[in-house]
């Protein structure tokens, strides 16, 4: 299996505190990846290395085949904007300019031409196109959130990181993110990566990672929520003692 991104012994401190231990994982292409743990358990840390956000200690994280180590501050923020797209829990639209201008901003920003057709594309299938005129603050919440996951996936990324995508969201909402999250790596082949505290929502993934101290305990594929949900309960009890 292709793997889009790549960790290999991947350890990040944070002075003595240990926030990564030696992690080695792969994302696959096409694959719908959930993180979990307890809070403290890397996850966050994981996803910004894997991202290029931050630089582990020790160990190699590879994106779409470059060895993010080897380069320097621009390079890395290049790589990323040209391979790696962000779903955040606050949705980050620009207030001031529509949710259409807001799609292809960092496209343009990078002086990259938008595909107008892709977008188009990805905006009827998250059921926005009459509202590409508004400004953010005139979409519900979860409409923001869609239209945010149109904006991380208009310059073809080839992996989507979505930190707690469904946090501010009420439960259809929520489904419906989900959903799409879903059917964009079912039916376009892309690749997802989702940071999640809640097991119904990992349960949409094919694969779900569950982290414990700073480590990648288990890798469940097709996860119930209610397999996540006993697996956390014991993590906690755990971390409890
Ligand atoms: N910038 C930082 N400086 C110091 N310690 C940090 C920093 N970032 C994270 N940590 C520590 O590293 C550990 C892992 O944090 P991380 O944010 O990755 O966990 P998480 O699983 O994402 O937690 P949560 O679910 O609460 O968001 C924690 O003990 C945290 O306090």
């Amino acid at each position: 299996m292709h793997h889009v991104v790549t960790l290999t012994g991947v350890t990040k401190k944070y002075g003595d505190l240990v926030a990564l231990n030696d992690v080695t994982l792969g994302f696959p292409q096409g694959r719908f990846v959930a993180v979990m743990g307890p809070s403290g358990s890397g996850k966050s840390t994981l996803i910004q290395c894997a991202a290029a956000l931050d630089r582990p200690t020790s160990g190699s994280v590879e994106i779409g085949g470059v060895d993010i180590g080897r380069l320097n501050e621009t390079q890395r923020t290049i790589l990323r904007r040209e391979h790696v797209g962000f779903v955040f829990q606050s949705y980050n639209l620009l207030p001031a300019i529509t949710v259409e201008e807001n799609l292809t901003l960092s496209l343009r920003l990078a002086g990259r031409r938008p595909d107008r057709a892709w977008i188009a594309e990805l905006v009827e299938r998250v059921g926005l196109q009459d509202r590409l005129r508004h400004r953010p603050a005139e979409l519900s919440g979860g409409q923001q959130q869609r239209a945010a996951i149109v904006r991380a996936l208009a310059g073809r990324p080839d992996v989507v990181f979505a930190d707690e995508p469904t946090g501010a969201l009420d439960l259809r909402a929520a489904g419906q993110v989900l959903d799409l999250l879903r059917s964009l790596v079912d039916d376009l082949g892309q690749t997802v990566v989702m940071v999640t505290h809640d097991p119904a929502a990992a349960a949409r993934a094919h694969d779900a990672l569950v982290m414990a101290d700073g480590r990648v305990v288990d890798v469940l594929a097709a996860p119930s929520a209610q397999d996540l949900a006993t697996r956390l309960t014991q993590l906690a009890g755990v971390g409890a003692r």
